[in-house]
C-alpha cells in the first residue's frame, strides 16, 4: 500500500527560508489554511552550501501542522543527521547526491527511520545515481537553481531534466522542483512532469502568501488542465 503523504506531496511547497521566522507558525498556519498539504524546510550546514540555516529543533517548532514536513537537507553526510530530524518530526527526508559517499545507505536509512525518501541533484549533476537507487527514491528532486539561497532565478535548462528524472522514477514517486518556481516558470515545470512545486520567494515574498499560493495552484492545474 501506498504510504499515505506521498498523496499530499502534491502541488505547491511553500518554502520557510523565505518567511518570516518572527511568525513562523502563524506563516506556516495561513498557507495551511489556503490549501497547501506540503511545508519545505531548508537546511544548511555552511559546508554543502555557505549559509546555515536551521536544524531539527525548527522541524520540531512545526510539529502538528496540518502538512507534510518535507526537509531538503543541503548538509555533507546527511546520513549522520537522519535521525535526529526524523526525531523531530520529518515526513519527508531529501539528501543530495553529492553529499555523501553513502547515498544508498542514507535512502534505505531515512525509510527505516519512518519517513518518505528524497534524492535531490543540484544543476550540474547528471540522473545516473537516481537510476541507481530508484526503488528506494520516495521523492526525486530536481534543483533549478545552485543551492543555497532562495530568489535565484530559474535555470531554463531545468525542465527538460524534470522529464528525465520524471522518467527514471519509480511510479508514485513524487517528482519535486525546487529553486525559481514563481507564476512565469510553474507551467512548463508541471509539463514536464513536476508533481511538488517548491516556492519560498513566489509565496512568502509576496503580500499575502495565502493569495499567491492559491494562485500559484490556479497556474499549475492550468497547465495541465487538472489540480496538482
Ligand atoms: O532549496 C532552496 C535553496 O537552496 C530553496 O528551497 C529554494 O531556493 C526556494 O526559494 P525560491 O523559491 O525563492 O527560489
Ligand atoms: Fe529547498
Amino acid at each position: 500500500m501506498s504510504d499515505p503523504r506521498l498523496a499530499r506531496l502534491k502541488g505547491i511547497a511553500p518554502s520557510i527560508l523565505a518567511s518570516d521566522f518572527g511568525r513562523l507558525r502563524s506563516q506556516v498556519e495561513e498557507v495551511v489554511a489556503a490549501g497547501v498539504t506540503t511545508i519545505h524546510i531548508d537546511v544548511m550546514d555552511g559546508h554543502f552550501v555557505p549559509p546555515i540555516t536551521m536544524g531539527p529543533i525548527v522541524v520540531d517548532a512545526l510539529r502538528g501542522v496540518d502538512a507534510v514536513l518535507d526537509v531538503h537537507l543541503m548538509i555533507e553526510r546527511p546520513e549522520r543527521q537522519l535521525a535526529d530530524f526524523a526525531r523531530a518530526g520529518a515526513d519527508v527526508l531529501t539528501v543530495h547526491a553529492e553529499a555523501t559517499p553513502q547515498l544508498h545507505y542514507a535512502l534505505g536509512q531515512a525509510r527505516e527511520l519512518g519517513a518518505l525518501a528524497g534524492l535531490a541533484l543540484c544543476p550540474g549533476t547528471g540522473t545516473a545515481s537516481l537510476e541507481e537507487t530508484t526503488d528506494l527514491v520516495d521523492l526525486a528532486l530536481c534543483m533549478s537553481v545552485n543551492p543555497g539561497w532562495g530568489g535565484q532565478r530559474f535555470i531554463p535548462t531545468s525542465t527538460a531534466k524534470i522529464a528525465r528524472m520524471a522518467a527514471i522514477a519509480r511510479p508514485g514517486a513524487a517528482v519535486q522542483v525546487d529553486g525559481g518556481v514563481d507564476r512565469t516558470t510553474i507551467a512548463d515545470c508541471v509539463r514536464a512532469g513536476a508533481t511538488s512545486l517548491v516556492a519560498g520567494s513566489a509565496v512568502f515574498g509576496q503580500p499575502d502568501p495565502g493569495d499567491a499560493v492559491q494562485e500559484l495552484a490556479r497556474l499549475a492545474a492550468a497547465a495541465t488542465g487538472t489540480a496538482v
